[in-house]
């Protein structure tokens, strides 16, 4: 596979902190959350251009970079143009949530953002919960439904929750809110299968 230059830097860079492209709206709820974190129930998730072995301590265990790809969510370069997103871990309540602003390079129709992009946010919000929760784990199934369209550049919150385990089925739950709460974008439902390492599959 072609071998692209990649510095060091580049693959430590902790993508979930605020930038240029970040409107009023991504900060003031990434506020909202840093502040709620102080007390230590909400814990920020660092986010980098690869999956590094991530326990529910947050604790990175720097991986040997991979030097040929990126995580799908990290793949444009380019602030603010795909996924733009920070998520907050709370053990005590079973949840993760991702403050998430689509950008322009995600387009469905004129102006809003594609459904496939909202699915892969949600797929990896509840993973993250599951890999948190439950261990490393896999999505076996994953149901949503889409209620009202979200324009490209607003704010959403993406909120999950682990609801049951059953063995190693992990039953989690997800709602995309616009960042006032008021308006529920889309719903979801997910199982995550736990795995002794996705590479043994
Ligand atoms: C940055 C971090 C990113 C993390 C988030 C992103 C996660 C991903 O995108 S993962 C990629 C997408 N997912 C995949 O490719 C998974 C492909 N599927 C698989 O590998 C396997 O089917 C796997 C691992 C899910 C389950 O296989 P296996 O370990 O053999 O378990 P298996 O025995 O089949 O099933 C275990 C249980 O789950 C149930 N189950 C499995 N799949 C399903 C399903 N789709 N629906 C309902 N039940 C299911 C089985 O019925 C069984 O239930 P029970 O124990 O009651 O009999």
């Amino acid at each position: 596979m072609r071998q692209t230059q990649f510095s060091q830097a580049g693959w430590l860079k902790d993508y979930a902190l605020p930038n240029a492209s970040w409107s009023q709206d991504m900060l003031n709820l990434y506020n909202k959350f840093v502040e709620k974190s102080k007390d230590g129930t909400w814990k920020r998730i660092p986010s980098y251009r690869h999956i590094i072995a991530l326990t529910n301590s947050i604790k990175l265990e720097a991986e040997k970079p991979r030097q040929d790809t990126r995580i799908f969510l990290r793949n444009l370069d380019g602030e603010g143009l795909g996924f733009e997103y920070v998520m907050f871990f709370n053990p005590a309540e079973k949840r993760v949530v991702t403050v998430y602003q689509p950008g322009p390079y995600l387009e469905g129709y004129d102006g809003f953002t594609h459904g496939g992009s909202t699915a892969t946010m949600i797929d990896t919000t509840c993973g993250i919960c599951s890999i948190f929760l439950a261990g490393k784990s896999m999505t076996a199934s994953l149901s949503i439904n889409f209620k009202i369209p979200i324009l490209l550049g607003s704010v959403v919150l993406v909120d999950s929750r682990l609801d049951r385990m059953e063995g190693r089925k992990a039953f989690l739950s997800c709602q995309v809110l616009s960042c006032d709460g008021q308006t529920l974008h889309a719903e979801a439902t997910a199982l995550f299968i736990q795995v002794a390492s996705p590479s043994q599959r």
